[in-house]
Formats: structure tokens, C-alpha cells, sequence
């Protein structure tokens, strides 16, 4: 692989700052989802190394949380400069491991990096209280306690900003972490932990378990007295799992699940640039992404026009090896997620649907993006996550219904809508039950903004100023005879 800087392809796991081996002395192949070529091998760790790992991370809880928050800030600070230095060599290991198209891993990269920057200046700034006393002779006062040690369990699509999200606010907060990146893409997650090392992260507070056992992983990290947090990006299924296993502990919790986000555009929206929001915010990734178009519901006055300059964009989107020039959408993750893609196509299509743009056949692992027409609630894609290039256009007559058919859902993750009248934009916003809304925007992600869903996709928020709370324990203190 051609990296400037050789050092960021690792073979090797990374616990209380030593590239080690499993210590079964297993491996397992991380293989390019464009061709399955093996990339490198990596160690496939069990129960004994991620135990090592959670006990070295509770050694390193004091000298972590205690050093002061300006210095612990400076280390953040210079992982941030490190990882936006090998912006390119990170972003083709990327590329390589997931299949996301170069320009989209440079954008992660830069995304990914935005939360250690943004979470180094927040070290500082975790302030506490003094609230007005409720008796004479006494004061009261809040401070804030770094939880202890993180568990942090993160999926494929966002191989570094996933981490980043995490472990930034950990770091910053004081709490060492142990991390189970996926299967699929540990790459960038050691190559992460390189670049952490040489920002001055000390030994033991940072650790990575590459593994191809996630329940034996996750069971460990969610029952062990030692972690105290447990944050977790990934599938509703899991997430229920892993919150079920953190109750025999009682640890503090954070859910990045499923989502199910609507696309609403109404009768007076700008439809050009509805039709290119639907484009930016269903496609990206090849529309592996949580917070992507999962349902786009269009006025019937404007149904047409919509989908005529929809289907027309999507048409030019360019398919192929996401390491070639001008390509637009990469590969899928592996063949389950084509299978499961294209059978929620068949089910639309045995339903009635039309496919106005793109093809139900693919070639391997790439999906030529698809527009669907003719669909309505019945089909089974209305209630999954369909995670791939697949954008089907519901139809809805007034207000009312868009709103009722967008909630009718469990997922509450992003939703978004496209008008230019204020009453019902402050209406539709206000109903929409979403941890996020883009209101004439279909990409909502910053690290400056709380990311988070309600009802099952899950609790918590990531980012902003909300961010570090996650990490956090608030200790009241009473004091008397004044
Ligand atoms: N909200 C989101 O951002 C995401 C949603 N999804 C949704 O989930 C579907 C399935 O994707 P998938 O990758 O399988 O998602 P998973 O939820 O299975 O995987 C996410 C992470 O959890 C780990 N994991 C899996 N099972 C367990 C377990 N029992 N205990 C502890 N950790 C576990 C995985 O490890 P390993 O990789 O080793 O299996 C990975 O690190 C997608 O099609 C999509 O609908 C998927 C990814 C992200
Ligand atoms: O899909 C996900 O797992 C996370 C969403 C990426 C983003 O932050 O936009």
C-alpha cells in the first residue's frame, strides 16, 4: 500500500502502549470490500487480552484524571494537528479497509479529527457550580467527576469518527478508554492509536482489542466492574443487548443505534435543492449511514417534478472502486448487506414499486443507484434501516400525514424537511419525534452540534458541548457550620 507515512499500517493490537499479539497468538485477515484482497492480518483477541487491557486502563484512571486539564488539552490538541497532517495516508487506509470513496474518507478524516480538537478545548472547560444556599450557615457546590474507564464498542461505516466522538470527550473528561472497533475496519482505529501515542497519550490510557469475538468482547467490557461507561455505535439489536448486559453493573450509558430518517419535501419547497439535499444526504456513504434518507416523502402537487430532477442527479452518480477518481459511490460492506439491500428491492418491487433510476442487479458488491416509485407503507423498507443506495418516494396529500407517516416508526434518530413557510417550519420541527432535524439540509453532522437519537435509536448525546457530559458524574457537595 502506498502510505508517505508507513507507520500508520499497523498489524498489531495496542494495550498499555505496546503493539502486542493476541495472546492465543490468533489472527484474522482485514480484507478491501471491493475485492476481498487481504489488506493485512490482525490480532484476533479474546477474554484474556481485553481483561488486561480494562485493568491497565483502571491503573491509569489517577495519573489520567488528575493531570491537569490545560495538559491533557495539549496532548488532544496535537492528535488533532498529527491526524490532519496524515489527512491522505489515513483517508487511503480508510478507503482501502471500508470501501467509502476518497473523498468522503478525506471528509471523515477531517470530520473525525474535528472532535478531538473541538473536545481538547472542552477539557477546559468542565466547570461546576455554586448554587444559592437553602439554609443559613450552609453552601452548596457542584463539581465534575470523570466517570473512570470507557468501554467503546464502534461499527464499520465511520471507521475513525466513530472513535474520535468517543474517545475525545473520554480523554478530555479524564477517563482512559479501552475500544472494540469493528471487525471489518480496525486499520484506521491502530492507525489512530499510532498517531495518539506520538501525540503523548501515556501508555495504558488509550488501549485497542482487535477481535473477530465482539460478544465475548462486549460481554467483558459491559460486565466488568472496572469500566464505568459503555458507549456503543452500531445496530438497535445490539445496542439492547449491550445495555441489557451493562444493567448487571449499573454503568452510565451511550446509544448510537438504528434510524429511520424521513425526507419530507413540501408543496412549496425549493425542489432543486430538495433534489440535491435527497442526493447529499441518501447517498453518502452508498447510503450506509445511520442518519441517511430512509424514507423521502413528497407532496403529491409536487411528486413528479421532484422525482424527475430526484432520478436525474441520482443517475449521475458514478459507481466503482472508491480509490479511483470521480467515484461517487463505493462498494457495500460485504455480501449480506447487498443481499439484504436488494431483497428489500424485490419485496417494494413484488409490491408494486418501479425502479426510475439505477438497477436491482448488482455487480458483486456494487448497487447502481436506485429510485423507487410507487411505494407506500406497506413495503417492508418503510420500517427498516436499509443501509445502502436505495431511495424509495413515498407520497402524502397535506401536513398531517407527512408528519404521522415520518413518526411512524420506533427509530428517532435524523429527520429532515424541505419548506420555505416559517408557521410550518417551526410546526413541522417541533412535531417531528427526532433527536435531529435539517430544515432545508440534508447533511446535519458537526461536531459542534449534539448528535443522538429518541426512542430506539438510542440515548445520550455526541459532540458539542453536550458531548462531555456523557463522561461525566456531577457530585453535589453540602457544606454546614458556616
Ligand atoms: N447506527 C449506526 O450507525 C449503525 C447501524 N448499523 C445497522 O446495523 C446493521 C448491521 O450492521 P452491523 O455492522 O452488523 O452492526 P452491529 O451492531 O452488529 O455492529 C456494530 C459494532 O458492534 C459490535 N458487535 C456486534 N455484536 C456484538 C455483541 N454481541 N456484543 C458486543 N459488540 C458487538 C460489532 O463488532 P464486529 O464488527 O466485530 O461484529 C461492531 O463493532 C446495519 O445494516 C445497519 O442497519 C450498523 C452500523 C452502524
Ligand atoms: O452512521 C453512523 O454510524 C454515524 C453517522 C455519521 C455521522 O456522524 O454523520
Amino acid at each position: 500500500m502506498s502510505l508517505n507515512n508507513k507507520n500508520l499500517l499497523r498489524n498489531k493490537a495496542y494495550i498499555n502502549g505496546n503493539w502486542r499479539e493476541a495472546s492465543s497468538g490468533n489472527t484474522y485477515d482485514v480484507k478491501n470490500p471491493v475485492d476481498d484482497s487481504v489488506i493485512t492480518s490482525v490480532p484476533d483477541m479474546g477474554m484474556e487480552d481485553v481483561k488486561k487491557a480494562i485493568d491497565i486502563a483502571d491503573q491509569k484512571f489517577e495519573e489520567w484524571s488528575s493531570m491537569l486539564a490545560k495538559d491533557r488539552s495539549a496532548i488532544l490538541n496535537k492528535w488533532y494537528r498529527l491526524l490532519m497532517e496524515n489527512q491522505e495516508d489515513l483517508a487511503i487506509l480508510m478507503t482501502k479497509e471500508m470501501g467509502k470513496p476518497l473523498k468522503e474518507s478525506r471528509g471523515e478524516i477531517a470530520y473525525g479529527a474535528s472532535f478531538i480538537q473541538w473536545f481538547a478545548e472542552e477539557a477546559k472547560r468542565i466547570y461546576g457550580d455554586v448554587i444559592p444556599h437553602h439554609a443559613d450557615g450552609k453552601r452548596i457546590v457542584v463539581i465534575k467527576q470523570p466517570v473512570g474507564v470507557a468501554g467503546i464498542i464502534t461499527p464499520w461505516n465511520f471507521p475513525l469518527a466513530m472513535i474520535t466522538r468517543k474517545v475525545g470527550p473520554a480523554l478530555a473528561a479524564g477517563c482512559p478508554v479501552v475500544i472494540k472497533p469493528a471487525q471489518d475496519t480496525p486499520l484506521s482505529a491502530l492507525a489512530a492509536a499510532y498517531l495518539a501515542e506520538e501525540a503523548g497519550v501515556p501508555a495504558g490510557v488509550l488501549n485497542i482489542i482487535t477481535s473477530s469475538s465482539s460478544s465475548e468482547i462486549g460481554k467483558e467490557l459491559t460486565t466488568s466492574d472496572k469500566i464505568k461507561k459503555i458507549s456503543f455505535t452500531g445496530s438497535t439489536k445490539v445496542g439492547k443487548l449491550l445495555m441489557k448486559q451493562s444493567a448487571s453493573t449499573v454503568k452510565k450509558i451511550s446509544l448510537e443505534l438504528g434510524g429511520n430518517a424521513p425526507f419530507v419535501v413540501f408543496e412549496d419547497a425549493d425542489l432543486d435543492e430538495a433534489a440535491q439535499g435527497a442526493v447529499d444526504c441518501k447517498f453518502r456513504n452508498a447510503g450506509q449511514t445511520c442518519v441517511c434518507a430512509n424514507r423521502i416523502l413528497v407532496h403529491e402537487d409536487v411528486y413528479d417534478d421532484f422525482v424527475e430532477k430526484f432520478a436525474a442527479k441520482v443517475k449521475k452518480l458514478k459507481v466503482g472502486n472508491g480509490l479511483e477518481t470521480g467515484i461517487d459511490i463505493g462498494p457495500l460492506i460485504n455480501d449480506d448487506a447487498v443481499k439484504k439491500v436488494i431483497d428489500l428491492v424485490q419485496d417494494a418491487i413484488d409490491k408494486g414499486a418501479k425502479i426510475v433510476a439505477g438497477s436491482n442487479e448488482p455487480d458483486g458488491r456494487f448497487i447502481d443507484p436506485i429510485v423507487l416509485t410507487n411505494v407506500d407503507d406497506s413495503v417492508e423498507m418503510f420500517n427498516k434501516e436499509i443501509f445502502g443506495p436505495v431511495a424509495p418516494v413515498y407520497k402524502f396529500s397535506n401536513d398531517d400525514e407527512a408528519i404521522k407517516l415520518s413518526n411512524k416508526t420506533q427509530f428517532g434518530l435524523a429527520s429532515y424537511f424541505y419548506s420555505r413557510d416559517i408557521g410550518r417550519i417551526w410546526k413541522v420541527a417541533e412535531q417531528l419525534q427526532y433527536g435531529m432535524v435539517g430544515i432545508n439540509e440534508g447533511l446535519i453532522s458537526t461536531e459542534v452540534a449534539p448528535f443522538g437519537g429518541v426512542k430506539e435509536s438510542g440515548m445520550g448525546r455526541e459532540g458539542s458541548k453536550y458531548g462531555i457530559e456523557e463522561y461525566i458524574n456531577v457530585k453535589y457537595m453540602l457544606m454546614g457550620g458556616l
